[in-house]
């Protein structure tokens, strides 16, 4: 009676004709895939369902099977959201318990799932409701493996203990924001997700044609390039979802997929889950209250109230479960508002009796089913594994039974079914395949791509990237206009030293500030990539710090070169050099400062941080307080100004190294003596406290800084990284 049926008929009409008990009174889906252009480009999901709103809950399974009309849609897109060549992956969660330090000293503790235990199949959509607050995001973390700190219980897949890195493998978490680069466009954000997610070994015309396969099924052809900011927030968590179907993951998570989106939208996007569910694989989701509409077509319902299970088993034994706890819901009314109104303690004390219920010998008649799932094809890789083979395109659900087995014979004893603690995570890991855990392309490669990928958002920037190189002109020029040659004055040289600590300054906040304000945001959009093991964070860091180099030299060179000429600096080819080398050198360093601050904060702390750290850089610079003056204990900070190391050297570059004597043309006698006194460069270098400095030392320190700065930020990432399980 479980069984599911599929019969497809080829060609641009034909009828999809769905049996499955389960499901059959509940829904009609009527998918409708319409041809706008020649090409079949423009084909776009629209689903249709009708299904009574009353508040039934159970099937009248004498009702007639319906057809599922599929209009335009022919077998091989009906393929794409199919899973192929898998055996079903189930994931069960046994006893799980999750607290947190609780008060502003952590002294106490909140306990936020209490001993929760279910299980989510294959083939099957399964939605987590309940109340705001009662955990469904934590349980999801749980699940998804985003969390592993704090949490006690088993979490196994296909009956075994799940190892964390090959379950990410072969998951995927769509979060409820979805975080796209913004610059880049449908097709190219796609053409990122197959350049990383699929083997290397995979030619580009087959990802291109899994991608565009893809991107019809999911009606994404008509807008491919339409840079992801423009998109409506329907197409954007249609993309989020698209990107991850490129290698085809046997298991999904989405935390709230239908929170922003309107009622159609809504409804269209639970009905792409079910296709994707009814392809064979493991959906689970969380939402906050459904329509009625859209209750009925999930399969499964998993409902916590307070951290605790109040109900899990099918969805249309929900209001029979709830009938047998003497709470009628009332005619017309929709069951998902009103088992949310019950666990928000509406309709009295129910709770801890329906938690009890549920967990007793209730649960195995409305819990498990009768489910099959559609795919049963099983693939053994464990000869393949043992005979080190690389194994096929995305076989990882095949892979899990191995990778417990293995463990099993490495370890010489049975790890399935034990605690999963971060520890044990770790352990595990240890005992794998080491190709098992990588990812599915080299660093190299996860490098080249994230590197164009990163060089073409900033080029894209407009506002940003224009910005950077108008204001440098603009600002050059000014200052050439107001400093205009004076750079071999002897009576102007406090006024050329302020030009140049001038030029400093201004080069430190045009690299610091772009970093710090657009680092934050890329975070969020790197996370998600990384835990879905598109890339490691090595890759990510040097693909990210690479590609934005050539705007933190551009920059600075046009910047000095417009100034140098105009302020008449020395005509000489090695101090222009040393000039530009140096400004250079400030702007990486800035940018690698603002780096560090933007990878540690939020973008409302990091934007206050960045001019913050400033003011101490450029105060123990030497320009407004000589060395000398600065009282002993407060010198260490003058070490640790990268600006002084700078303004040491731009000074050292334009006046050291037996530079000719200055033009001198002041004819009024009180000027005339400070004139004739700075003639000479090796004054002006002795009252400007830098006569002892060393040009090629402050080359050194400034990269030294830089280098700490950058791994700074490194380390800093990956305690993020860590730190968000
Ligand atoms: N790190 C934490 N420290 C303290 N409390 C936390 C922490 N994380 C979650 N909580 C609390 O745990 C409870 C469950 O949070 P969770 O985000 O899982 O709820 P939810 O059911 O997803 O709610 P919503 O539907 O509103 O998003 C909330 O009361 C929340 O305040």
């Amino acid at each position: 009676m479980n069984e599911q049926r599929m019969l497809l008929a080829n060609g641009r009409n034909g009828y999809l004709k769905v049996e499955e008990e389960d499901m059959a009174e509940l829904l009609t889906i009527q998918i409708h895939m319409a041809q706008k252009n020649a090409e079949k480009d423009s084909e776009q999901l629209t689903a249709v369902v009708t299904t009574p709103e009353k508040c039934s809950g159970a099937a009248n399974s004498t009702n007639p099977l319906p057809l599922k009309k599929v209009e335009n849609m022919d077998q091989e897109t009906w393929q794409c959201l199919k899973l192929n060549k898998r055996g079903p992956v189930n994931v069960d969660f046994r006893n799980i318990t999750y607290s947190v330090p609780e008060g502003i000293r952590k002294k106490g503790y909140k306990t936020i799932l209490k001993g929760i235990s279910g299980e989510c199949n294959s083939g099957e959509l399964t939605a987590i409701m309940g109340p705001s607050g009662a955990g469904k995001s934590t349980l999801l973390n749980i699940l998804t493996g985003y969390r592993t700190s704090s949490v006690s219980g088993n979490i196994m897949i296909n009956k075994k203990n799940r190892d964390l890195r090959s379950f990410r493998k072969m998951s995927c978490y769509i979060m409820q924001d979805n975080h796209l680069l913004p610059h880049l466009s449908v097709m190219e954000s796609m053409m990122v997700s197959a350049n990383l997610k699929l083997p290397q070994s995979m030619k580009s015309d087959q990802k291109l044609k899994i991608v565009l396969e893809i991107m019809g099924t999911l009606g994404l052809s008509e807008c491919k390039n339409t840079r992801t900011c423009r998109l409506s927030g329907g197409q954007r968590k249609r993309l989020s979802i698209a990107q991850e179907l490129v290698n085809n993951p046997p298991v999904m998570f989405f935390d709230e997929p239908t929170s922003g989106l309107d009622s159609s939208s809504c409804f269209q996007c639970i009905a792409l889950l079910k296709s994707l569910a009814l392809g064979g694989r493991t959906i689970i989701c969380t939402i906050h209250q459904p329509s009625a509409k859209l209750f009925e077509m999930f399969n499964k319902l998993y409902i916590l109230a307070d951290g605790q299970c109040i109900y899990k088993g099918k969805t249309k034994g929900l209001i029979p479960f709830l009938k047998s706890e003497s709470l009628e819901c009332p005619a017309y009314h929709n069951p998902a508002d009103f088992v949310i109104e019950v666990a928000c303690g509406e309709y009295g004390e129910y709770v801890p009796k329906l938690v009890v219920a549920i967990k007793g010998d209730k649960q195995d008649q409305f819990q498990n089913g009768d489910h099959k799932p559609i795919n049963s094809d099983s693939y053994s890789g464990l000869s393949d594994l043992a005979m080190g083979k690389e194994l096929p395109y995305m076989r990882e659900t095949d892979i899990v039974d191995t990778i417990c087995d293995t463990k099993v014979q490495l370890n010489g004893k049975g790890v399935c079914g034990t605690e999963t603690t971060k520890d044990q995570d770790d352990e595990d890991a240890k005992l794998l395949p080491p190709h098992l855990h990588t990812f599915e392309t080299s660093c190299w490669t996860q490098f080249c791509v994230l590197f164009v990928r990163t060089f073409w958002s900033i080029m894209r920037d407009e506002t940003l990237t224009l910005l950077r190189f108008v204001s440098c002109v603009v600002v050059g020029v000014t200052i050439g206009l107001l400093y205009f040659g004076i750079g071999n004055d002897a009576g102007k040289v406090f006024n050329n030293c302020g030009s140049l600590f001038f030029g400093l300054l201004f080069i430190m906040f045009t690299s610091l500030m772009p970093t710090v304000l657009t680092f934050p945001l890329e975070m969020n959009v790197f996370v998600k990539e990384h835990l879905n093991y598109w890339y490691s964070l090595k890759a990510y860091y040097l693909a990210k710090t690479m590609a934005d180099l050539p705007f933190q030299i551009i920059v600075p060179i046009v910047y000095a070169s417009i100034t140098y000429w105009m302020t008449a600096q020395p005509n000489d080819l090695q101090r222009f050099l040393l000039f530009l080398a140096l400004i250079t050198l400030t702007a990486l360093v800035s940018q690698a400062l603002g780096l560090l601050i933007a990878a540690g904060c939020t973008l409302q702390v990091a934007v206050f941080l960045g001019p913050i750290t400033a003011i101490p850089i450029l105060l123990f610079s030497g320009f407004f307080v000589s060395f000398k003056t600065i009282p002993k204990y407060l010198q260490w900070l003058s070490y640790m100004s990268y600006v002084r190391y700078s303004f040491e050297g731009t000074l050292l570059a334009l006046y050291g190294n037996g530079r000719e004597l200055l033009d001198c043309d002041e004819t009024e006698e009180t000027k005339r003596i400070q004139c004739m006194h700075y003639r000479d460069p090796k004054n002006i270098l002795e009252d400007m406290d830098v006569d002892g400095g060393d040009i090629y030392v402050d080359f050194l320190v400034l990269l030294l800084i830089f280098a700490l700065l950058r791994l700074g930020a490194y380390i800093v990432l990956r305690w993020k990284l860590r730190m968000t399980k």
